[in-house]
């Protein structure tokens, strides 16, 4: 990771807290036993989970465990090796796939390097952020070559980690949409009401690695953000450092890892409103986690849905291109700018 310089340091206020507080389970929706059940069961968890926590764990949810063993083994692989070789697939400003160590959340540098890969590959995006531009860029994959010499075990080259990335994600993708599918019932929506905005996907899955920390009281792993995902799956180890906003009072609550879950974590209009989250590093131990992040295509205007506004419930957020908007946050993922990058926040109207 480098000195822990300057650009990790957080302010007073960001930086973790001090006070010990017990994680609190967030809630736990059993599929296994759901699917046993009754659908309307589990679509009232989740809608539950959703409005008070806005996060929920989800367990026997059919993704196979040696698809996610694999994946944390080849990351390890991967982040082991000398920057030198991670550099050779390092993301540019033109292609924001591959392996990045510099990424800045709110202008503060992240202690922790990360690699990431497209569901679909290749796929189109602008290639500007500014809105009057209409070009568009077709970005693709980067895969590791893994030179033999830091080949540790024959499991591990290039093809097999694209094939172990791209296994790995399909089923954490499929479990994505089932999900996405039971959150729309959740709203009362039709069970496919979302699912066009996802054709032409640009969703991606990401590997993060928390490298140990000298100094875990200055820096975040990540800073306080809120996914820009309609729905983040994410698969964590079991070391632990993720922390989300508790709504009802503002604190800062550790998410307990749970061997083989997945934390999921929604958006909509404020109903289902995106939580604050970020992650604490700790001087003994790496981590690693993976979220698959399930984001529309290009062309799509992010914007609350209609049917679920009425005078009680007006639109929040005001219509924004996604391509624009995700553009414009890759962009500043790369140095400390003058101004924020864009957040969801900047989308909320302004109400009298
Ligand atoms: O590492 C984690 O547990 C969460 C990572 C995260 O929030 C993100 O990558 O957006
Ligand atoms: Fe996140």
């Amino acid at each position: 990771m480098g000195d822990l310089d300057l650009s990790f340091i957080q302010d007073l206020e960001n930086r973790p807290n001090v006070k010990v507080i017990e994680p609190e389970e967030v809630p736990v929706i059993d599929f296994f036993t759901s699917s046993h059940g009754d659908t309307k069961e589990i679509v009232s968890e989740i809608g539950n989970a959703c409005r008070k926590w806005g996060f929920f764990q989800v367990v026997n949810h059919g993704v196979p465990l040696e698809l996610s063993k694999r994946m944390v083994k080849m990351a390890k692989e991967f982040f082991d090796q000398p920057i030198e070789e991670k550099k050779k697939v390092k993301r540019d400003e033109g292609n924001s796939m591959g392996y990045h160590d510099s990424e800045h959340t709110k202008n503060v540098r992240d202690w922790k390097e990360v690699f990431d890969f497209s569901l679909e590959d290749p796929r189109l995006v602008p290639a500007m952020d500014n809105l009057d531009d209409q070009e568009l860029r077709t970005i693709s994959n980067r895969w590791p070559q893994y030179p033999t010499e830091f080949r540790l075990c024959d499991l591990i080259d290039c093809s097999l980690t694209r094939k172990a990335c791209q296994e790995y994600s399909r089923e954490v993708e499929k479990l994505g949409y089932r999900l996405l599918k039971l959150v729309s019932l959740s709203l009362g929506l039709p069970a496919n009401r979302l699912n066009g905005y996802f054709i032409d996907q640009t969703s991606l899955c990401r590997i993060n690695h928390y490298p140990p920390c000298p100094n875990p009281n200055l820096v975040l792993g990540v800073g306080r953000h809120k996914d820009f995902s309609a729905l983040t799956v994410l698969a964590q180890d079991d070391v632990g450092g993720l922390e989300i906003r508790r709504k009802s009072d503002g604190e800062w609550i550790p998410v307990k890892p749970i061997p083989d879950a997945f934390i999921v974590n929604v958006w909509s209009n404020d109903t289902y409103e995106s939580v604050e989250h970020r992650v604490v590093v700790n001087t003994e131990k790496e981590r690693f986690s993976i979220p698959v992040l399930l984001l529309p295509a290009h062309h799509v205007n992010i914007e609350p849905l209609e049917e679920l506004l009425n005078e009680q419930n007006p639109a929040k957020y005001q219509r924004y291109n996604w391509g624009k908007f995700y553009a414009s946050r890759i962009r500043g993922d790369y140095k400390k700018r003058d101004v924020e990058n864009i957040q969801i926040h900047h989308l909320k109207k302004q109400h009298p």
